[in-house]
Parts: structure tokens; C-alpha cells; sequence
């Protein structure tokens, strides 16, 4: 019989979305509306449907949402500029700057200008600091869904050998942290990891965060990995090769479906967060 586990991240999902209702009817009941204000800088098709995404995600839960549509020519201090303003706008509760932006653009300094307490989407290296510390308010929205998803579905980190593949710092490194902190013994690979494989066949956790399609194997997993894609590949192709690691995975997420969702939500739920914070 096939027992394999397909992490759903829909149904993740609408359970993280339900449990948000009743605070944002109490927030609203208190004067506050959660907002959200999401930053595009050019015109990256993917990215658009990404902002796009969120807000019709925040609609549809009563969470007000902005979107700053900017112009790819933008320079880094237009864009701090824009930044500044949404600190000092005590309507907005979370800001959410669009990943990548144009070439032309610091983007590590533009997310270092998001004020930490309305750090929602957890780029910052204040917010990197205090998710890698473990008390952190808002980790990056990735990674937290990660690791949502594993909770959801019951699934053991304690004394698990888990491999991240990428080290990006809104996704493999945060994602490393929060597994180390869970009692995960964590081995983070990058391009320049020679044995790749080899280290893959000794995981019983993987997450995928490489960024390249289709680019881990089944034959490198060991039987029974936990395997989660977190992959946005276009086509909606993830970072595993899904055929091959479903064979030889226990459970594993799919593209699309699966971490995708979750990642949103966590960005809804860090927005009402955020909100609720303002009244304490
Ligand atoms: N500032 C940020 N930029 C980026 C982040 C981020 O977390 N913060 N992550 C990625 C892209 N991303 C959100 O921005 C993202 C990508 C894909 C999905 C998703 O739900 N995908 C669906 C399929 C897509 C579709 O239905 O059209 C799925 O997997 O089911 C959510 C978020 C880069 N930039």
C-alpha cells in the first residue's frame, strides 16, 4: 500500500487563514484595520503575480492592502524613500519589499530601511538575528512556513539529520536557523558543497532552496527523507525532481501547492501580528 504523505500546503494553509479571522474581527472591533503594504520595483512578470497573490490574499481575509507600483529606473534612495515614509505611517503595520529588484538597486540596504516592527516578511539582518537567536518576531515568511508545514503535520525535528540546499538570506539560512533551534542537527549546502549527494543520502529532512529546476534527484535521498520544495520555479516547477523524490520520500510537498501558500499565510499572519502589537 502506498502510506507516502503528500504535505498539502492548501490545507496548511486554510487553517492558518481560519485561525486569523477571529483576530482581525477583534482588531477591527478595537479601530484597527491589519494593513499591509507591498513594494514592486519593475516589472519582473513573476513578481507581479507574487505581489498580486498577496493582496488578493489579504482582501479576501479583511486585511487592508497597498501596493506601490515603482518604476524599474528607481534608484536605491527613491526606494529608501518610499521606505521611510511607510515607517513613519502608524496606519501600516507591515511592509513588504518585492524580491528581486533591479540591478541597479542595494537591495540589502533598502530591506535594512524596513523599521524591525513592521519587518513582516523578516529580510532584515536585525529580524535574521533574532529568528537565528530564536526570539524573533517574524522570520522570514519561507522559512516560517517550513516550518509550519512540519508541525502541522507532526512531524519529529528533535535529533533528525536535517540538509538545506542554499543559503540565501531570506530562505536557506533562516531556514537553517529555525531547524537548528528545533534540535535539528543541520548541515547547509551551497554551490560550492562538493559531495552533495552524498550528503543528501544521509538526510531525513530536505529542504530544497537552491533556486534551479528539477535540481535534486530522487536517487540522491535516502528512503523515507521528509523531503519540502521550496522551489518557484517558472512553469511552477520546484527545486526536487518531483516524480523520482516521491518514490523515495515518506512525505513531500508539491509545486505548486505546497509551500507556496503556506508562505503567504505566514506573511497574513505576521501582518495581524504586527497589528495586534500596536495595541499592546
Ligand atoms: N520579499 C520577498 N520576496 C520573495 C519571497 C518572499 O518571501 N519575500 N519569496 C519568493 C516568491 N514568493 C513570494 O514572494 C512566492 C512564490 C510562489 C508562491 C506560491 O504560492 N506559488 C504557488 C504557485 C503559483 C501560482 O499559483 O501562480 C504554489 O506554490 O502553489 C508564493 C510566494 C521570491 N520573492
Amino acid at each position: 500500500m502506498d502510506n507516502k504523505i503528500i504535505l498539502d500546503g492548501q490545507k496548511v494553509s486554510t487553517h492558518i487563514r481560519e485561525e486569523l479571522k477571529p483576530r482581525i474581527e477583534a482588531l477591527k472591533a478595537n479601530g484597527v484595520t491589519p494593513s499591509l503594504v507591498t513594494i514592486l520595483v519593475g516589472d519582473d512578470p513573476s513578481s507581479a503575480t507574487y505581489v498580486k497573490m498577496k493582496g488578493n490574499a489579504c482582501e479576501r481575509l479583511g486585511i487592508k492592502s497597498q501596493k506601490i507600483h515603482l518604476p524599474k529606473e528607481t534608484t536605491t534612495e527613491e526606494l529608501l524613500h518610499t521606505i521611510y515614509e511607510l515607517n513613519n505611517d502608524t496606519t501600516v503595520h507591515g511592509i513588504l519589499l518585492q524580491h528581486p529588484v533591479p540591478s541597479q538597486i542595494d537591495e540589502r540596504k533598502a530591506f535594512e530601511a524596513i523599521a524591525l516592527e513592521k519587518d513582516v516578511d523578516g529580510v532584515t539582518s536585525w529580524g535574521y538575528g533574532q529568528t537565528a537567536l530564536g526570539f524573533g518576531l517574524y522570520p522570514s515568511c519561507t522559512p516560517a512556513a517550513i516550518l509550519n508545514i512540519i508541525d502541522y503535520y507532526n512531524i519529529q525535528l528533535q535529533g533528525k539529520h536535517a540538509v538545506v540546499v542554499g543559503r540565501s538570506p531570506i530562505l536557506g539560512k533562516p531556514v537553517s536557523a529555525l531547524l537548528l533551534n528545533r534540535n535539528a542537527t543541520v548541515t547547509t549546502c551551497h554551490s560550492y558543497t562538493n559531495n552533495l549527494p552524498e550528503l543528501l543520502r544521509q538526510a531525513d529532512i530536505v529542504v530544497a532552496a537552491v533556486g534551479k529546476p528539477e535540481f535534486i534527484k530522487g536517487d540522491w535521498l535516502k528512503e523515507g527523507a521528509v523531503v519540502l520544495d521550496a522551489g518557484y520555479n517558472p512553469g511552477n516547477v520546484g527545486d526536487v525532481e518531483y516524480n523520482s523524490c516521491y518514490e523515495k520520500a515518506a512525505a513531500i510537498t508539491p509545486v505548486p501547492g505546497g509551500v507556496g501558500p503556506v508562505t503567504i499565510s505566514m506573511l497574513l499572519k505576521h501582518t495581524v501580528d504586527a497589528a495586534e502589537r500596536t495595541l499592546s
